[in-house]
C-alpha cells in the first residue's frame, strides 16, 4: 500500500469516515477561497492523499469482492488479520510480500504475480525430444513437475483447446473404466480427447434423495472444473471444452464396430447410442443427431510417461448408502492418521497433504464428492501435483454447500500459503471468484456454462472456506500451525 493511502487509512480509522469527510470538505472550500487561480479540481487532483482517500472512500461503499455478495463475520476477521500481518502489525508473523494484496489490484494482476515466480521443475522425459508440432505435442511439452501447463504459454492452451472444439473427429469409441458414459475421440492428426455427453441441462439439479453415486456427471462441469482450477492458479486439471457431436457423422460413420453396433434410432426419431457400464450406462441421444459434451484433453501416453493410477484417495467416500467412511465419523482421522501417522511419512512431510487441501477446496467448490483415487506423474515422484480431473460431479445444486467436501481442511486445519492469499483477494474484491469464473468461461463455444446462480453460491463458499480456515487459527491459537508456506503456488 502507498504511504499516502496507509495514512489516509490511518486517519479515516482513527476519526471515522464522516469526520474525515467533513474535514475535506472544510479543504476543499478553503483551498476554492484563497487561491483562485487554479480551479480546486486542478488542485485537488495533484494530492495523493486526496487520491488514496477517495479510492479507499469508493471501496467502503462499494466491495466488488466475494464479500459484496455474501460476508461472514469470521472471513472479516480473517481479512483483517492477513492484511495486518501483511503490515507487519503482528508480531513474530510475518507473510512474504510477493502475497501481500493490494486493495486496487484487481485479481489477475496478483494471480500472473504470483504465477511468474512459481518454480517451473523439469518437463516429461518422454516428450523430451518429440518433434512433432501439433499442438498436442505442444502441450505435452510443456507438462512439468509442478504444473500439467503454463498459464504464459496461454497460447499453446488456446490453439488446442480450438483444435479439440473444433478438428474433425475420425474415430469414436467407448471408453472403459469408471461408472459414467464416455467416448475416446480421435481427430484427424492422431491426437486424442475424453468426450462426456451432456447429461442434463443446465437448469436440472441433482435430485435430494440422490447419493453423490447416483447422479449423472455434467458436461458443463467437466469444463468449469478446469475453468475454475485455472482461475485458482493452479493449472492441474486436463484443459477441457465444449464440443457438439454429430451422432451421423462422428458416431455412427467413424464409430468402432462396438459403436456402430450399438447405435439406433429411438421411436421419438433420434440418432442414439447405448453402452453397458457398471452404473450409468442409459442411452446417449442426438437431438435429432446433434449431441453436445465436453471433451478433455487426453493427456500423454501412459507407456511413454505413467501415471500413479488407483493411488487410494485418504477422504474417498464410499459407495454404500448406509455406511459411513472412517473420516466421516472421526474428527480425529487427519491428525491420527495423516497428520501425525508415523508409520506413513507420505502425509506427514512433503507436498502431498496440502494438495490433498488443495483438491478439497476445488472440489468444495463445486461441490464434487466424487473422489476415489488420486493421480500423479509417477517420474516426478512425490514432489509433484495431483491431477484435477474427472469434475463432472460438480455443480449439481448451488443452494448447497458440500460440508463434507470440505472435511480435509476443517479436520487437518492447514492450507497452503498461496491458495489463502487468493482466496483473501477474492474476498476482498475488486473482484470476485463468480466474475473472474464467468470471464473465462465466455470463451467456451458452449457458454454460458454454468447459470448465475452457481457462480453466486462460488462466492458464498469462498467467504466459507475463509470461515473454517478462521476457526482453525482460533482453535489452535497459532496462525504458523494452520497457514503453511511450502513455496508450491
Ligand atoms: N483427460 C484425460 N486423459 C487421460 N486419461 C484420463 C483423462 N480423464 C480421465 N482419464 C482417465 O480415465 C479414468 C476415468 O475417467 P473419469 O474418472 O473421468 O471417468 P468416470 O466415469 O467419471 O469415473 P468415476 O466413475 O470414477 O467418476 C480416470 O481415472 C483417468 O485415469
Ligand atoms: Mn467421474
Amino acid at each position: 500500500m502507498t504511504s499516502p493511502k496507509l495514512i489516509a487509512l490511518w486517519i479515516t480509522r482513527r476519526v471515522g469516515w464522516k469526520t474525515v469527510s467533513g474535514l475535506l470538505c472544510v479543504a476543499v472550500m478553503t483551498v476554492f477561497v484563497v487561491d483562485n487561480t487554479q480551479t480546486v479540481h486542478q488542485k485537488i487532483q495533484r494530492s495523493a492523499f486526496f487520491e488514496a482517500y477517495m479510492r479507499l472512500l469508493a471501496q467502503q461503499s462499494s466491495p466488488k469482492g466475494c464479500r459484496a455478495n455474501h460476508s461472514f463475520r469470521e472471513a472479516d476477521m480473517l481479512l483483517q488479520l492477513y492484511n495486518n500481518i501483511s503490515l507487519g502489525r503482528v508480531k513474530r508473523i510475518s507473510i512474504p510480500e510477493l502475497y501481500h494484496l493490494g486493495d486496487a489490484q484487481n485479481y489477475t494482476q496478483f494471480l500472473n504475480t504470483l504465477i511468474s515466480k512459481r518454480k517451473r521443475g523439469p518437463l516429461l522425459q518422454g516428450y523430451l525430444n518429440n518433434t512433432g508440432g501439433s499442438t498436442w505435442d505442444r502441450f505435452y511439452k510443456s507438462i512439468s513437475q509442478y504444473h500439467l501447463y503454463h498459464p504464459y504459454e496461454n497460447n499453446v492452451i488456446n490453439d488446442l483447446l480450438k483444435d479439440v472444439s473444433t478438428r474433425p473427429i475420425v474415430s469414436s469409441a467407448f471408453k472403459g473404466g469408471g461408472s459414467q458414459f464416455k467416448m475416446l475421440l480421435t481427430f484427424d492428426n492422431g491426437a486424442r480427447g475424453l468426450f462426456k455427453p451432456m447429461r442434463y441441462p443446465r437448469g436440472v439439479d441433482t435430485f435430494l434423495n440422490y447419493f453423490y453415486f447416483d447422479d449423472f456427471e455434467r458436461h458443463t462441469a467437466e469444463i468449469a472444473g478446469y475453468h475454475l482450477d485455472k482461475v485458482l492458479g493452479f493449472h492441474r486439471a486436463p484443459p477441457t471444452v465444449g464440443r457438439v457431436v454429430n451422432m451421423t457423422l462422428d458416431v455412427l460413420m467413424h464409430g468402432t464396430s462396438e459403436v456402430k453396433n450399438k447405435t439406433y434410432v429411438s421411436p421419438d426419431g433420434n440418432l442414439c447410442v447405448h453402452n453397458h457400464c457398471r452404473l450409468h450406462c442409459d442411452h446417449i441421444c442426438g437431438s435429432p443427431e446433434l449431441l453436445e459434451g465436453s471433451v478433455s484433453v487426453f493427456l500423454p501416453n501412459e507407456t511413454l510417461s505413467p501415471r500413479s493410477l488407483n493411488t487410494r484417495h485418504p477422504y474417498s467416500p464410499i459407495w454404500r448408502r448406509t455406511i459411513k467412511a472412517e473420516w466421516e465419523s472421526d474428527p480425529t482421522y487427519c491428525e491420527r492418521r495423516l497428520k501425525n501417522n508415523k508409520n506413513n511419512t507420505e502425509y506427514t512431510s512433503g507436498r502431498l497433504l496440502l494438495d490433498i487441501i488443495d483438491m478439497a477446496i476445488l472440489d468444495f467448490f463445486t461441490g464434487n464428492m466424487d473422489r476415489h483415487f488420486y493421480e500423479r506423474f509417477t517420474e516426478f515422484g512425490a514432489d509433484t501435483f495431483l491431477i484435477h480431473y474427472d469434475n463432472g460431479k460438480g455443480f449439481g445444486r448451488a443452494k448447497d454447500d458440500c460440508m463434507t467436501c470440505l472435511a480435509p481442511v476443517q479436520q487437518c486445519c492447514m492450507i497452503r500459503l498461496s491458495t489463502l492469499a487468493k482466496l483473501v483477494k477474492l474476498y476482498q474484491g475488486p473482484d470476485s471468484l463468480g466474475q473472474v469464473l464467468r470471464d473465462s468461461m465466455t470463451s467456451d463455444p458452449l457458454s454460458p456454462i454454468l447459470l448465475d446462480h452457481h457462480l453466486d453460491a462460488l462466492d458464498r463458499r469462498v467467504g466459507i472456506v475463509l470461515k473454517t480456515i478462521h476457526r482453525c487459527i482460533k482453535g489452535k491459537t497459532s496462525w504458523s500451525s494452520v497457514v503453511i508456506d511450502d513455496g508450491y503456488m
